[in-house]
């Protein structure tokens, strides 16, 4: 696996004048003002929202924050927040005014001619419309003597105006130009307010829109806004709706994130800068093909080539050294597949059984430290192999360098958030990547009956999870399913698939939920594995064992469970036991699946038989399957015979 640096792009996202203006809070990138302006101009953003902390932080004085700005390329679109200033009594409001008039001095100084006032959340504020609209009033005719205008936002939190809708009301009923909304689509959302109403305010009275993401959550609205925030396409949200809604009432104000996620205040704010960039690209398109009432020209900044259809796993590659590639060469040959070929230049073996391909390859430096095989690349058919390498590109994925030889093909490939490369291919065409392989002379025979590559399983690295799904998402296309979560030996593990519409391609991402230490269980990190499909994995175990291949044991106390649980067939339930094949069923169909041991030191592969249009992945097996591959570690580590089923 290369290590890339993925806060750059050759290409760089092209400014233009088409299409809404780009933003982002500084409150979404972690380290200091200097940090966060520098990462978001390097992003390619048009503006930025400065939070208060943020500049009262800065050792320079909002004259020096805003020259930085105009050197970077960088609009001051808004300053927030300004919190507790209505539903007051008249003391606390004359105070408030004179903190106002301090926050205007300095959006002066700053260049800013937009304030947020979020609702009150205080237990004193006073429930009365007419009074905060009064209040409001008063505010919006300072600040338009000052040429600034004042954006009113509901927080979800709010101790009396907590809806979008009530934010209107009020903002209607104070009927002041220089006062309007901030449509916060976290506010919105959350709540589960219904966007239509959007379209029932008139487009200059939307002062600013502010975007972000979430996971469905059953939590405290607070909590879940200050610490689980997504970049749009990350998490469940209808933002592409939302956007449209605004836009097709009349918006004309920038697209300006603003997301407060625990982990992305601890990321590289460079490279967050980036998936956060990402993100507002792919949404302008969803706008843009979601909406197309809405005017073509606030819709897009970029013109993103469509994403190809994609029509299967042209082949995945291991990075081995010499230890695991020979153990991962007789797991292959194990579970039925052929050495056939050689690749012309590179020490490089191609693997196949069917439509399932899996290269070897000894040059690559292990990703891992320990020595082992590694998921290095996974390539997948697509109809336009340039345009999807074109898309990538315009979706700011790092573009890696290729070294070929004269005659062999040009593979484009781009590296993925955990540093996996992914090559756009087309496995049929004669002058495709498999002429690069000379034939070994044994062609695939039949093996045990593996037909094509289900899915390659990559566990990401915990600041990155969001991220992956997002490029998964964007680049390739494919679309996330429901996270799920589930206990494993070693701690909570999120899963979170993303497959093509056909379910040609799937990607089964996941991540430890906190950040995993191997202080009493090394080597239990990051597995990553390849499926393979078969139409008979009894018949397709049996003849695996019979070649020798390193097939995982299951306990037996899974069947036992299996029994209680389910009625299954006798027979079926004796051969999955005897042949370590476990079993799963969702209201498709059903799922019957085997491992190999890990190859290496995190590496395995599974094969799996799919029922009647079962779309998951087993995962609720995989604790099982953890705790197996642990008692194995165990064994060999310490030479320990192995207990009795
Ligand atoms: O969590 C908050 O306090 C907060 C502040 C400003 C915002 O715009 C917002 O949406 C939330
Ligand atoms: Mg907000």
């Amino acid at each position: 696996m290369s290590t890339v640096d993925t806060t750059t792009s050759p290409s760089g996202p092209s400014r233009s004048n088409l299409g809404a203006r780009t933003g982002i809070a500084t409150v979404c990138l972690s380290g200091t003002l200097e940090d966060k302006l520098a990462a978001a101009a390097a992003a390619g953003f048009d503006g930025v929202e400065i939070f208060e902390n943020d500049l009262i932080a800065s050792p320079w004085p909002p004259r020096q924050v805003r020259q930085r700005c105009t050197d970077l390329g960088l609009s001051v679109d808004l300053y927030q927040p300004f919190r507790e200033f209505d539903a007051v009594s008249p003391d606390v409001f004359t105070a408030n005014l004179r903190r106002a008039e301090h926050k205007f001095d300095v959006m002066e100084q700053l260049g800013s001619d937009t304030l947020l006032v979020c609702s009150s959340v205080s237990q004193d504020a006073a429930h009365d419309d007419d009074l905060i609209a009064e209040q409001l009033h008063t505010l919006a005719c300072r600040a338009a003597e000052r040429g600034i205008r004042i954006a009113y936002e509901a927080l979800a939190w709010g101790r009396h105006v907590n809806t979008y809708d009530h934010s209107w009301e009020i903002v209607r009923r104070a009927d002041h130009p220089a006062l309007g909304l901030c449509l916060d689509s976290f506010h919105v959302l959350s709540r589960a307010s219904d966007p239509a109403g959007i379209g029932d305010i008139p487009g200059d009275k939307l002062f600013f829109l502010q975007l972000a993401d979430a996971p469905r959550l059953d939590m405290d609205v607070l909590q879940w806004s200050r610490h689980h925030r997504l970049f749009p396409g990350q998490g469940a949200f209808d933002l592409s709706a939302f956007v449209g809604r605004a836009f097709a009432a009349g918006y004309t104000g920038p697209l300006s994130l603003e997301v407060f996620n625990d982990v992305f205040r601890q990321s590289d704010p460079g490279r967050a800068a980036v998936d956060a960039m990402r993100s507002l690209l792919f949404l302008q398109e969803q706008v843009e093909v979601g909406h197309p009432a809405v005017p073509q020209d606030r819709a897009r900044v970029t013109e993103l080539p469509p994403a190809p259809d994609l029509t299967g796993h042209a082949f995945t590659e291991l990075a081995v050294d010499d230890a695991s590639g020979k153990q991962v060469a007789n797991a292959l040959a194990g579970l039925g597949f052929t050495h056939t070929g050689q690749h012309r230049s590179k020490p490089v073996q191609l693997w196949q059984q069917g439509s399932a391909r899996v290269l070897l390859n000894t040059t690559e430096p292990s990703a891992s430290n320990e020595s082992g095989a590694a998921v290095s690349a996974l390539a997948v058919d697509s109809a336009d192999p340039t345009r999807s390498a074109r898309r990538a590109e315009a979706l700011l994925a790092p573009v890696l360098p290729r070294t070929r030889g004269a005659d062999e093909a040009s593979l484009a490939a781009v590296a993925a958030p955990d540093g996996t490369s992914v090559f756009f291919c087309r496995t049929d065409d004669d002058a495709g990547w498999p002429a690069d392989f000379l034939s070994t002379g044994r062609s695939p025979e039949a093996g045990v009956g593996l037909t094509r590559t289900d899915h390659v399983a990559l566990t990401q690295p915990f600041d990155h999870f969001d991220e992956a799904t997002l490029f998964y998402r964007s680049v390739l296309g494919l679309h996330p399913e429901n996270p799920t979560e589930f206990a494993a030996p070693f701690g909570l593990v999120r899963s979170r698939a993303v497959t093509d519409p056909a379910r040609e391609v799937r990607i089964a991402l996941s991540v430890a939920l906190l950040r995993r230490g191997e202080e009493w269980a090394p080597g239990v990190s990051a597995p990553q594995h390849i499926a393979f499909a078969t139409d008979d994995i009894i018949a397709g175990a049996r003849a695996m064992r019979a070649r020798g291949a390193p097939l995982l044991e299951i306990s037996g106390n899974y069947y036992d469970d299996l029994d209680a649980r389910l009625t299954l067939d006798p027979e079926l339930l004796a051969a999955m036991r005897e042949c370590s094949v476990l079993y799963d069923h969702d209201e498709h169909g059903e799922f019957l699946h085997c491992y190999t041991e890990v190859l290496g030191s995190r590496i395995f592969f599974e094969v799996v038989q799919r029922i009647g249009g079962y779309t998951g992945y087993g995962t609720t097996n995989a604790p099982v399957r953890m705790a197996a591959h642990r008692r194995l570690r165990v064994a060999r580590s310490t030479g320990a015979p192995l207990n009795e089923r």
